[in-house]
């Protein structure tokens, strides 16, 4: 045995002891849960019980983040301890999470990045089937996109709540790398078709424009089900993300050909239950004024005399002719604080109507 291998034998005999303890540890801790679903379930008998806390886990990721020593990195740590705490709370309860499908789309993508990987994900078809499964309670938490960095809102999101009973209770971002992708027995073909979702052929506009210029694009409901096409038609090719490629067995003609390289889209978590304070959160409020001089003035000065952060306005058109405007707004703070009880209520005063979406931990993966 030469000097390379036995220092290569300590260092694995190491990592397996190291792997033991690991082992151990993850196992106690998963105990720990189970007897925190019991102690649930007895104070609540006959109940529906909540084993998903999200408050309780942006709190444990962030310390993780924050107390990490490295070398790995803080965003590294806390995406395992993720799959960890997935894996312990599918122990208390198996969670259903629908999503906007088919699978392989960058909504699951976003609900394993939130949820991690021990759900069981339920595709749906459409932004309005994902809030019927949850309103109905088949799902016990849907996750729908809400904004895009480059393309802007997502309008069918917004609207949704003026009439879902939903609330928020997460956000998660996810950085959107668009792939050119082939089958691999079309590789060598002329590529006369692209086929991608709308968002994500006006994501790559002018990568498309640029490198594939007069090639059709044709528009389809998702870029999962573009990658479906590009595996089955000769002379195709997709615009669709890593998930959709592995799905599909595709090739990778060109990555990461998105206009903006920090094109990122927001989900937002939906279910039925409002979210206690996990000490950095944001608030999403619907609010309709009169139509008259000085009214977006009137919603807008409340923040300012208390002080809170708004972090978006939009203004979407009213659902019915007694709504003049719809804004819907996000801030910086949680309904439990004093601050934005006040400013609700001063709104509350001047508004047609106020709707509360709910308070919700900041995205902290
Ligand atoms: O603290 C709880 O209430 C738990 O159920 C434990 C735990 C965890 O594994 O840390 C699991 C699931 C919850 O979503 C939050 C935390």
């Amino acid at each position: 045995m030469n000097d390379e291998q036995a220092r290569l034998g300590q260092l694995r005999d190491e990592i397996d002891r190291v792997d033991r303890e690991i082992m151990e540890l993850i196992s106690k801790r998963a105990e720990c849960a189970q007897e925190v679903a019991r102690v649930k379930m007895e104070a609540h008998p006959g109940e529906d019980v909540f084993f998903y806390r999200p408050e309780r886990e942006a709190q444990v990721l962030r310390r993780i983040k924050d107390s990490n020593p490295g070398p790995l990195s803080g965003e590294e740590m806390a995406r395992l301890f993720r799959e960890i705490m997935s894996a312990c709370l599918a122990l208390e309860k198996p969670m259903h999470i629908a999503f906007l499908g088919p699978i392989g789309t960058f909504t699951q993508a976003a609900a394993l990045k939130h949820f991690g990987h021990s759900v069981v994900s339920v595709p749906l078809p459409a932004i309005d089937a994902v809030f019927r499964e949850v309103e109905s309670g088949a799902a016990h938490y849907g996750v729908v996109p809400v904004e895009n960095s480059t393309e802007g809102m997502i309008n069918h999101t917004l609207d949704m709540f003026m009439s879902s009973p939903l609330k928020i209770c997460g956000e998660v971002q996810l950085r959107i790398h668009h792939h050119l992708m082939v089958s691999p027995q079309n590789k060598d073909q002329e590529i006369v078709r692209i086929y991608s979702h709308q968002q994500s052929f006006a994501q790559c506009r002018q990568w498309l424009d640029t490198h594939r210029y007069g090639v059709e694009r044709v528009t389809v409901s998702s870029n999962a089900e573009a990658a479906r096409r590009a595996a089955e038609e000769p002379g195709t090719a997709a615009i669709a993300g890593d998930m959709a490629a592995e799905l599909y067995g595709l090739e990778m003609l060109a990555t990461s050909i998105e206009d903006r390289p920090d094109n990122t889209t927001r989900f937002l978590i939906i279910g039925r239950e409002e979210v206690p304070a996990s000490g950095n959160d944001k608030s999403s409020i619907l609010v309709s004024m009169r139509n008259k001089p000085g009214a977006l003035y009137q919603l807008l000065e409340p923040f300012h005399k208390h002080g809170l952060s708004l972090t978006r306005i939009e203004t979407r058109p009213s659902p019915s002719g007694t709504w003049a405007y719809v804004f819907y707004i996000d801030f910086e703070g949680h309904v439990e604080d004093k601050q934005v009880s006040k400013v609700l209520s001063e709104i509350d005063e001047e508004a047609v109507e106020l709707k509360r979406l709910g308070s919700y931990p900041i995205g902290v993966l």
